[in-house]
C-alpha cells in the first residue's frame, strides 16, 4: 500500500539548457507543487504504514532548502527542469523514507513523476 502527503513551495529559476529565444531562458517564477509517496505494510496495531505527521517531518527540511530559492543556485540543480528536481528531492529523501513516487508540478497542468531508478 502506499501513502502520500502533499507540499507547496514557492522558487525562481530559469533553463540554461533551452534553445535560443525559449521563453523559460528568462528568470521566472513557479509555485510548486510536490506530492512523496511512501509505500509499506499496514502495522496491524496503528493502522497506518506511518504517520503523516512523520512524512511532513522528513520532508519539510529538504523543501525548506528550495523555497523561496533561485533554484539555479541550488547545488545539484544548475539545470532545475521538473524531472531535475523530483530526481534531486528523491535523492534527498531516499535514506529518511521508503519512497516509492515523487510527482513535482510546475504549472497547474504540467509536471514529471519519478518512481526512482
Ligand atoms: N519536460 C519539461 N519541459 C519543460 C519544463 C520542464 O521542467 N520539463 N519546464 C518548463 C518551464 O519551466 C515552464 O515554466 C513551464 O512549462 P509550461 O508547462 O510550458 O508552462 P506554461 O504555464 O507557460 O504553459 P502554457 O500552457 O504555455 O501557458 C518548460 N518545459
Ligand atoms: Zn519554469
Amino acid at each position: 500500500m502506499e501513502i502520500f502527503c502533499d507540499f507547496t513551495f514557492e522558487a525562481a529559476h530559469r533553463l540554461p539548457e533551452v534553445p535560443d529565444g525559449h521563453k523559460c531562458a528568462r528568470l521566472h517564477g513557479h509555485s510548486y507543487r510536490v506530492e512523496v509517496h511512501v509505500r509499506g505494510e499496514v502495522d496491524p496495531s496503528t493502522g497506518w504504514i506511518m504517520d503523516f505527521a512523520d512524512m511532513r517531518s522528513a520532508v519539510k527540511p529538504v523543501l525548506d532548502r528550495l523555497d523561496h530559492y533561485y533554484l539555479n543556485e541550488v547545488p545539484g540543480l544548475e539545470n532545475p527542469t521538473s524531472e531535475n528536481l523530483a530526481v534531486w528531492i528523491w535523492d534527498q529523501l531516499a535514506v529518511a523514507l521508503p519512497l516509492s513516487k515523487i510527482v513535482v508540478r510546475e504549472t497547474c497542468t504540467s509536471g514529471c513523476t519519478y518512481q526512482g531508478e
